[in-house]
């Protein structure tokens, strides 16, 4: 007898391993490792989807007691070997269950969502309510949430009578795309006798029939019919009934990208400087030897090429190549260049995708119709097999670190799969991860260096304005004389701008003047943020919104005020200084709509916009001739974290911003505004010098006992109940401190930053450790006894990225 191993949709402690079930004489054949299946689990025998990890064969005896698969998902795996070798080794290094593991390595469209569903067996036994509740139909699918309590209620009586079923379902959360064609079924002398005898009284179907007369062989989408000559849905419905013609469906891919908008390009010659690197690499490309490379290269080095010419390599070869990008770099200029350069053989994945269209590029992946695939994080687990080159552009991002489970660094996924293809990896970065860099230094990576821009271009001159004196000139508390002069000079020449802010809404918090009351989230320990264009106040960290207050809510003062700036304002103040400047606005809220991130970067880029102004998401990859102003309006809001990567953070996204000044022939010029200009990150930001800086936070960190020089482990408690948190948490301090050497450091249990998020209080402790042989085993044996505290929740973060 067939017994498959299923790793079941039901991520919690006590179900985070294989159950056993018995492989039915139908399915035999049919059934291999890594396809989905849907099984019936627990007491009710609900049905789940699952993940076949092994099939054995076993005594007939032996299998009595167990249950059966009761659907086969898939034709074809949907997990490789290496995808199911991949998650084990995923699993263990992130503390995580194996099913997010898997899930996470497939589509979003391929997770089976279970519904609900109740069948009405005995018509005759329920009241006029349920009847209704039924209308014509046998079944309904069952919401709660949208049931009066009452209504609930009678369905849960009429179950208990055996008149309703409960029933579960599971179904694929996107299927191929089906658009109407519609095909004519007339001749032309046949159209035009009923245009005569005026059968057809709707002048447009006249056209429609005729056109399809004339074409016989043509099936069109129905949708291009009612747009280019006006017909309606209902006059082809009509139509159809009369045979006129003949509507059909048909499966279509949907696509990533159109590839008509884009332009081919060819190869550039390399500089020399460009060709040493790429020498280097490709020949490990052709030895598929599993080198990883530290790409270290200022701002306008041409990194971009080198990767372009490398993809090719690996295709001359027939092998296949990954590229990934920080989510934001994924701009149409880096989509252009790849797509403009190896056409329809890329796939793209991102997050501006529609769940079906993901799941069609994951398909032309796994079928080996792409060769080239280009995505943000979760694309480190694209399905590609036979991999020649993997490349990881900005390394240093923190967005490469997912912060829910499984919490994976894609640059660990993509060292792994390099490993198992044997095939190198190139990480890519003007200013590279301390981590990283420590490693080229120790020779774990091999370390390549592009010093200048091409052409010799030089970096852009960067000044620093000090607000504190600013303030004596300036009336105006965001914009120093200096920027706005500097602005002004550049709307005159036609040039373009760009201005970050990395706060968004329009002011971060209210204040009232008489009692001091700040307006809070009620479910977060944070203060709302005014968001004038919707005129709300939001949480940014649950999403809580209530109406502006136009008076303190705790004593009824009128004298309420809005302080702190946002993006919103910048926006505002911006357009009345200069009020024909075109400005395009950037940041969460108006990239929100399916593919508007484009489209303000593509209409920055034609230079239809003179300012772009935005957050964090506008300081990389973006390579515009015209732009020769970079302005930072305020660089303290990233150096006043309370964390030890404040300074790096804040190093890395200025030198990120400034390098997209004077990437061209025209001079660029950055003018940074803030209240710290003495701070080293800052000092060394100005000379974009990474080679001082990386030696100057070298020094801290070590004095510190920080990373790179300490590994690190974040245990993190979140509850309900504030007491609750804080004695679990004191309990597995006092533990760590039995098995912990004494070479290794304990940091807390302390509050975390924000000690309250959606009503959860939150408490952490930090490990920093250099060889703890016993540590892991005592997080695993902790991860598993946790499933007993159901009151709170156990987060362990390995090498977080921050201590926040
Ligand atoms: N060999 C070459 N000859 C001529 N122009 C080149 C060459 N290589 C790259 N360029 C051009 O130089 C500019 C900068 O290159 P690219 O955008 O690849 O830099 P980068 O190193 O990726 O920069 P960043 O880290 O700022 O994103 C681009 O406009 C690119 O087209
Ligand atoms: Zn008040
Ligand atoms: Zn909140």
């Amino acid at each position: 007898m067939q017994v498959a191993a299923v790793i079941v949709d039901v991520p919690a402690r006590q179900t985070d391993r294989p159950f056993s079930y018995v492989v039915g004489s139908e399915l035999s054949g049919k059934l291999t490792v890594g396809m989905r299946v849907i099984v019936p689990f627990g007491r009710g025998n609900r049905l789940i989807q699952g993940f076949v990890v092994g099939i054995t064969e076993k005594p007939l005896a032996e299998t009595s007691k167990l249950k059966k698969i009761s659907e086969v998902q898939d034709l074809t795996p949907v997990l490789n070997p290496e995808m199911l070798a991949l998650a084990d080794w995923l699993a263990a290094t992130t503390f995580s269950f194996k099913i997010s593991c898997l899930q996470t390595m497939i589509p979003n469209g391929l997770r089976g969502k279970s519904e609900k569903i109740v069948r009405l067996l005995a018509p005759e036994k329920v009241d006029q309510s349920l009847k209704d509740f039924f209308g014509q139909k046998a079944e309904q699918q069952l919401q709660p949430a949208k049931l009066s309590a009452e209504l609930f209620r009678k369905l849960q009586q009429a179950r208990n009578a055996g008149s309703v079923e409960l029933l579960y379902q599971v179904k694929d959360q996107a299927r191929p795309r089906q658009v109407r064609v519609v095909q004519g079924l007339l001749t032309t002398q046949q159209a035009q006798a009923l245009k005569k005898q005026q059968r057809a009284n709707a002048h447009q179907l006249l056209n429609v029939l005729d056109f399809l007369a004339k074409n016989p062989q043509i099936t069109i989408q129905q949708q291009q019919l009612e747009k280019q000559i006006g017909v309606s849905a209902a006059t082809i419905r009509t139509a159809a009934a009369k045979q006129w013609l003949k509507v059909d469906y048909q499966v279509v891919k949907r696509s990533a990208y159109d590839l008509t908008t884009i332009s081919a390009t060819t190869a550039k010659k390399l500089t020399s400087a460009q060709q040493q690197v790429y020498q280097q690499v490709a020949a490990a490309i052709q030895q598929q030897t599993a080198t990883s490379f530290l790409l270290e290269g200022v701002t306008g080095s041409g990194k971009t090429e080198i990767y372009l010419q490398l993809m090719a390599a690996a295709l001359a070869k027939k092998q296949n190549a990954l590229l990934l990008v920080p989510e934001i770099s994924l701009t149409p200029q880096m989509v252009a260049q790849v797509v403009g350069r190896f056409g329809k053989q890329v796939a793209l994945l991102h997050s501006g995708l529609s769940v079906g269209e993901r799941l069609d590029e994951w398909r032309r992946i796994e079928n080996g119709s792409a060769t080239i695939i280009v995505g943000a994080r979760s694309a480190v687990f694209a399905p590609i097999k036979n991999l020649g080159i993997i490349i990881l552009d900005e390394e240093h991002e923190s967005s490469y670190a997912q912060d829910n489970m499984p919490r994976y660094h894609a640059r660990d996924v993509a060292l792994w799969r390099s490993r198992y293809h044997h095939c190198p990896v190139v990480l890519g970065s003007a200013t590279p991860s301390l981590e990283s860099r420590a490693r080229a230094q120790k020779g774990v990576y091999h370390w390549l260096q592009l010093p200048e821009r091409i052409n010799t271009r030089p970096l852009p001159a960067v000044s620093l304005v000090d607000m504190r004196q600013a303030a004596q000139t300036s009336h105006d508390s965001d914009f120093s004389n200096e920027l706005l002069a500097a602005i002004k000079q550049r709307l005159v020449k036609q040039e373009q701008i760009i201005l970050l802010l990395n706060r968004r809404g329009y002011a971060t918090f209210m204040m009232c003047r008489q009692c001091g009351f700040v307006l809070k989230c009620p479910n977060c320990d944070i203060s709302l943020t005014l968001h004038k264009d919707q005129q709300v106040m939001k949480c940014h960290y649950c999403g809580h919104e209530e109406p502006i207050p136009r008076k303190c809510p705790a004593c009824g003062s009128l004298k309420i005020r809005f302080y702190g700036t946002g993006t919103q304002k910048i926006q505002e103040k911006l357009q009345k200084y200069f009020a024909t400047a075109r400005i395009l606005r950037m940041d969460v809220d108006t990239t929100r709509r399916k593919g508007a991130h484009q489209q303000i970067l593509q209409r920055f880029g034609r230079h239809q916009a003179d300012i772009l102004l935005g957050t964090q998401m506008i300081a990389k990859g973006l390579d515009y001739p015209d732009v020769t102003l970079v302005g930072v309006l305020n660089a303290d809001t990233s150096l006043s974290l309370p964390d030890f990567r404040a300074s790096e953070q804040t190093f890395q996204l200025l030198t990120q911003v400034s390098g997209r000044a004077g990437r061209a022939k025209k001079e660029g010029k950055v003018i940074i505004q803030t209240f710290n200009p003495q701070h080293y990150a800052l000092q060394f930001a100005k000379k974009q010098d990474y080679e001082k800086f990386y030696a100057y936070e070298m020094r801290l960190r070590h004095q510190g006992d920080y990373p790179p020089y300490y590994f690190t482990i974040q245990i993190a408690v979140n509850a309900v109940s504030e007491p609750a948190a804080v004695k679990y948490l004191f309990k597995i301090a006092h533990e760590l401190k039995q098995i912990l050497s004494p070479e290794a450091k304990l940091l807390g249990p302390v509050p975390q930053m924000i000690l309250r998020i959606k009503n959860h209080y939150r408490y952490h402790l930090i490990i920093k450790f250099k060889h703890e042989p016993q540590l892991l085993d005592y997080l695993h044996h902790l991860l598993e006894k946790s499933q007993q505290q159901k009151a709170v929740q156990l987060i362990i973060i390995r090498e977080p990225t921050n201590f926040m």
